[in-house]
């Protein structure tokens, strides 16, 4: 994989290990500098609106709303397009978009996520902060949410912070 110091976004890493394959590196940059070949996470509600936020600019890129409405998730689980060799995650975390999600639904989507990524051999996953600038959640906690849910997983995560 391309190396962090080798994008000129990237100013600050920082990376821990935590005894299995699982990793987890901290980035400042842009989300969508990351390697093609990695797959992508972030939030939004069941009824995919997409309006705001990081949101935006998923559905200008990878579009396919009608394929991930059709998929018919619910909060607690995570719709998935296929663009190309990666896969992008929609992390279902509340109803609508103007609802705020909870830790319990960030969890459940982030459990199927892993489910999904493990069953298709998923090993680099790049995200945002994710539930954590317009959806309001503590990212302290959601950082030990992702390694709790991912630890005994050979997944190499990057979070891209702004
Ligand atoms: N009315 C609406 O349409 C409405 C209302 C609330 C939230 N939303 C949207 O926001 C919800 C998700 O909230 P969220 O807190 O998970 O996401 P978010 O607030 O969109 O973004 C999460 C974090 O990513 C940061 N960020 C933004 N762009 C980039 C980038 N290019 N690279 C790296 N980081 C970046 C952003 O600053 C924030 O800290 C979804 O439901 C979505 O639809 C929409």
């Amino acid at each position: 994989m391309e190396s962090a110091e080798t994008k000129e976004e990237v100013t600050e890493t920082m990376t821990e290990h935590t005894g299995t394959g699982f990793q987890i590196r901290h980035v400042k940059g842009d989300l969508f500098s990351c390697p093609q070949s990695e797959s992508l996470a972030q939030c939004i509600s069941e009824d995919c609106r997409m309006g705001a936020g990081i949101a935006v600019l998923f559905k200008r890129k990878f579009g396919g709303v009608q394929e991930l409405l059709g998929q018919k998730k619910q909060p607690g689980e995570c719709a998935v397009l296929r663009r190309g060799k990666r896969f992008v995650y929609y992390l279902i975390t509340k109803k609508k978009a103007h609802q705020k999600p909870t830790y319990e639904s960030l969890r459940k989507s982030l459990e199927a996520m892993r489910e999904h990524c493990v069953s298709n051999e998923v090993r680099e996953l790049s995200m945002p902060r994710i539930g954590c600038g317009l959806d309001r959640l503590d990212w302290k906690k959601v950082a030990v949410m992702i390694e709790e849910v991912f630890q005994n997983t050979d997944i190499q995560i990057t979070v891209y912070t702004l």
